[in-house]
C-alpha cells in the first residue's frame, strides 16, 4: 500500500492542495509584479497542448488492460518542450499541467533553451513485471509520438520511471522515425547515448543549493543534521552527497515510512539495500512516520518524494533553518508563508530540482553534436549554471521583497512571456 499523502493534509483547504490552482496562482501574482497585463496570464495559466491517450497492454495473465497517459506542452516559444514522464496511480491530468508549467519556469530560471512539458502514466510500476513495463512504455511513445521528437517535446524520467524505461522509449520512437534518434529523450543509459552525471544530476542541483543557502544562513554543511523525505533517485543520491560531506544524515524515508538516528544513519549500507523503487524502510522495524520524519530536530530539511508534504498543518512544527526542496510541489502555498514568515530560508522546488533538465540539456546537446562530455565536464557547467539560477532567484527576493517561491516565479517566467511576446502570440 502507498501512503500517498500525509493523513493531516486532507483538513487544509482543497484550493491549496490542488497544484495547478497553486501555480496559476503564484504564476499570476509574479507576471503582475513584471508588470504584464492579463493577456499573458490568459496564455501562461494552462498548456498549450494536452494530450490524453488510452494505451492497450497485454498483461502476463493474457488479458488486456488499458492505461491512460498524459503529455502536457505548456509553452513553447523559446524553443521545445522538455520535461520528465511520472509512472504513478496518483496522477492525474492537473498535475501533469502544473508539473508542465514549473518544467516552463526551470527552464527560465536556469536559462535553457525549452519550454515545459510533462508526462504521466496512471500505473503502479511496483506490482507490474518488467514485460508488462515495457508495453506500456512503448504504447505511451506510440500514443504521443505525433506531438514528441528532438525539436518538438523531449522527455525524460521522473517519479517511478528511469533510464531502462527512456531506453525502451528511444528504441520505440527510432522504431518509428526509422532512424536512430537518441535525442527524443534524456536520462538514457550511457551506451545509447546518455550523459555522464545524469543519473545524479537532480541531487547534485540540490546539494549546490544546499550550498549556497547555508553559506546565506552561516550553517557549515559540515557537521550540519539533514533530513531527506524520499530516497529514490532525488533522495538517495542526496542523501549520499551530505554525507560524502560530512553532513550528518539524521532522517530518511520512503512511502512506507521513516528511519531515525540523531547520531547519523549508515547512508552507504542504505544505498546499497534500497531498491529500485526507492524502498528501503521495509527491511527496518523501528521506523517512524513521514510526518513525524518532516517534523524531526535538524538544520536542513529535504522533501525528495511528492507533493503536498509541507502544509499549514505541520508548517509550524518544521524545526529545519533550510528547507530546499528537491521534490515538485511539497510545499503548499499556506505553508510557504508560514515557513517564509518563520524566517525559514526556503529554496523552491523551480530552482532546487533544475539539476535534473539541466544535465538532460547537456544529454540533447552532446546527442545533437555527437561528441560527448567527461563527467568532470558536465559537473563543472552545472555547478555553474546552478549557482547562477540561485543568485538569480535571492536576489530577487531581496530587491522586490518577496518570498523565494514568487522570486523564482518572477525569474522563471519572464523568458517565455518574452519570447511569447516577440513572437507576436501576445
Ligand atoms: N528524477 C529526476 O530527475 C527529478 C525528480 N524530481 C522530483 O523529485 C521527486 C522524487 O523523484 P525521484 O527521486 O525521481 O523518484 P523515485 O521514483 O526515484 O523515488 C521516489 C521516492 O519517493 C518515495 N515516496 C513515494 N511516495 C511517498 C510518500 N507518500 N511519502 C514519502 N515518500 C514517498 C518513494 O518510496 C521513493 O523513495 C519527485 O517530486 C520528482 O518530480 C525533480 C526533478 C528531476
Ligand atoms: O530531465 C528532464 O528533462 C526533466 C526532469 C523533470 O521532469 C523535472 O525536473 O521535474
Amino acid at each position: 500500500m502507498v501512503a500517498d499523502k500525509p493523513a493531516d493534509a486532507a483538513n487544509e483547504n482543497n484550493d491549496q492542495l490542488d497544484v495547478l490552482k497553486s501555480t496559476q496562482t503564484v504564476v499570476k501574482k509574479a507576471l503582475d509584479k513584471l508588470g504584464y497585463p492579463n493577456e499573458v496570464y490568459d496564455l501562461l495559466k494552462e498548456p498549450v497542448r494536452m494530450m490524453t491517450v488510452r494505451i492497450p497492454v497485454r498483461m502476463d495473465n493474457d488479458s488486456i488492460k488499458i492505461f491512460t497517459g498524459y503529455r502536457a506542452q505548456h509553452n513553447d516559444a523559446v524553443g521545445p518542450t522538455k520535461g520528465g514522464v511520472r509512472f504513478h496511480p496518483n496522477v492525474s491530468e492537473k498535475e501533469v499541467k502544473a508539473l508542465s508549467i514549473w518544467m516552463s519556469l526551470k527552464a527560465g530560471i536556469v536559462d535553457l533553451p525549452y519550454g515545459g512539458g510533462k508526462g504521466g502514466i496512471v500505473c503502479d510500476p511496483r506490482n507490474m513485471s518488467f514485460r508488462e513495463l515495457e508495453g506500456v512504455s512503448r504504447g505511451y511513445v506510440r500514443a504521443i509520438s505525433q506531438i514528441v521528437g528532438p525539436t518538438k517535446d523531449i522527455p525524460a524520467p521522473d517519479v517511478f520511471t528511469n533510464s531502462q524505461i527512456m531506453a525502451w522509449m528511444m528504441d520505440e520512437y527510432s522504431r518509428i522515425d526509422e532512424f536512430n534518434n537518441p535525442g527524443f529523450i534524456t536520462g538514457k543509459p550511457l551506451v545509447l547515448g546518455g550523459s555522464h552525471g545524469r543519473e545524479t544530476a537532480t541531487a547534485k542541483g540540490v546539494t549546490i543549493c544546499i550550498e549556497e543557502a547555508a553559506k546565506k544562513k552561516a550553517i557549515n554543511v559540515e557537521g550540519a543534521r539533514v533530513v531527506v523525505q524520499g530516497f529514490g533517485n532525488a533522495g538517495s543520491y542526496l542523501a549520499k552527497f551530505m554525507n560524502d560531506r560530512g553532513a550528518k544524515v539524521i532522517g530518511i524515508s520512503d512511502a512506507y515510512g521513516g528511519l531515525h538516528d540523531p547520531d547519523g544513519l549508515d547512508i552507504d549500507y542504505l544505498l546499497d539495500r534500497r531498491d529500485s523503487f526507492g524502498t528501503v524502510t521495509n527491511l527496518f522495524k523501528n521506523t517512524i512516520t513521514n510526518q513525524e520524519l518532516l517534523e524531526l530536530d535538524c538544520d536542513i530539511l529535504v522533501p525528495a518524494a511528492i507533493e503536498n508534504q509541507i502544509t499549514e498543518e505541520n508548517a509550524y512544527n518544521i524545526k529545519a533553518s533550510i528547507v530546499v526542496e528537491a521534490a515538485n510541489g511539497p510545499t503548499t502555498l499556506g505553508a510557504t508563508k508560514i515557513l517564509s514568515e518563520r524566517g525559514i530560508l526556503l529554496v523552491p522546488d523551480v530552482l532546487a530540482s533544475s539539476g535534473g533538465v539541466t544535465v538532460s540539456y547537456f544529454e540533447w546537446v552532446q546527442n545533437n553534436q555527437g561528441y560527448y562530455w567527461t563527467e568532470e565536464e558536465v559537473e563543472e557547467k552545472l555547478h555553474k549554471v546552478i549557482v547562477k539560477g540561485f543568485d538569480n532567484v535571492y536576489k530577487t527576493a531581496e530587491t522586490r521583497r518577496v518570498d523565494m517561491r514568487l522570486a523564482a516565479y518572477m525569474v522563471g517566467v519572464r523568458k517565455m512571456a518574452e519570447a511569447s511576446r516577440f513572437r507576436g502570440w501576445i
